[in-house]
């Protein structure tokens, strides 16, 4: 059985990394690290890999009419024992230099923009949207990959097809939003908003385009509970209230504002954040979070 180690590390994010397997594989692994604030916490949280692989894993299949994806294998052999259940065994890709975000509610950076140039990448809104807005029609917002603990920049369509071409570029927003529309659907129909997305694709040598790294997840989407959804204010995130709401309260002695990395985490909020993650995971799929394999 291979070690970890074995597999040389080929990119790093703030809780993910990937790993080389072979000249065609990747080992994309999801750790149990969770970041707030734009700061990576001192405290995981038990199980967070699993659950966010296991979602990943849950809207490859379910898209996969709609978007071939990178996905090869979750419980395979050449997947170390010590990362069972959090990692993914996908196939190397030319990875596209374009972050594709989809945004079906107006809120993060596209609201700080808009209350700027009236615009969001480009697409112009109609006046007297709000903090969480509902957007007529979902719209692609790509953006450029920032240096580890930078913000990515969002950037124009004008941009992506000055970096792309015209037809990648035209095929990207496509597939972006049509993946986005069928999982917003699904998302709304077990009680959950999906506010905004954010994809990777690749193109493999037969040069099709493949949708690649995580999809969906709450590390890359903004998941609100439906039944609470006003717009107006910042909505709570699904999975990660817990943690925001105690690092921000007088109980943590944290200021956000300052340099001082946030404190650990107290046992009770890992374990409240560690269900909500599980009631994600299980409220989206409708399955058994037990089932998923583990190391
Ligand atoms: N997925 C994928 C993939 C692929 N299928 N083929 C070739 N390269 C990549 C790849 C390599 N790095 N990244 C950036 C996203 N990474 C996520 C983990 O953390 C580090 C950044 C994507």
């Amino acid at each position: 059985m291979p070690q970890l180690a074995d597999y040389p590390v080929i990119a790093t994010g703030k809780v993910r990394s990937v790993h080389a397997v072979d000249d065609e594989l990747l080992l994309f692994v999801a750790s149990d690290r969770i970041s707030a604030y734009d700061h990576v916490l001192s405290t995981p949280i038990p199980d967070k890999g699993r659950v966010l692989t296991a979602m990943s894993v849950f809207w490859f299949d379910k898209l996969a009419d709609l978007a071939p994806n990178h996905l090869v294998a979750w419980d395979d052999p050449r997947i170390p024992a010590e990362v069972r259940g959090r990692a993914l065994l996908v196939r190397r890709l030319d990875m596209v230099q374009v972050e594709c975000v989809a945004r079906g509610y107006l809120t993060g950076s596209g609201m700080v923009e808009y209350r700027e140039t009236g615009s969001v990448c480009g697409v112009p809104l109609p006046e007297g949207l709000v903090e969480a807005s509902e957007l007529a029609e979902p719209i692609f917002t790509p953006a450029t990959k920032a240096e580890l603990g930078a913000h990515d920049e969002n950037v124009s369509f004008a941009h992506v097809e000055s970096v792309v071409g015209g037809a990648l570029a035209e095929e990207l927003r496509a597939r972006t939003l049509q993946v986005y529309s069928a999982a917003r659907e699904h998302a709304r129909s077990r009680g959950v908003v999906l506010a905004d997305t954010k994809f990777e694709f690749g193109v493999d040598r037969a040069g099709t385009l493949v949708l690649a790294d995580e999809v969906l997840t709450p590390d890359s989407s903004r998941y609100w509970p439906a039944d609470s959804y006003q717009a107006g204010r910042v909505q709570p995130s699904f999975d990660k209230q817990y943690v925001r709401d105690w690092l921000t309260s007088a109980e943590s002695g944290w200021d956000r504002k300052s340099d001082a990395p946030p404190p650990a985490l107290p046992a009770e909020v890992v374990a409240a954040t560690r269900a909500r993650y599980v009631e994600a995971y299980e409220r989206i799929t409708g399955l058994s979070f037990a089932d998923w394999p583990s190391a």
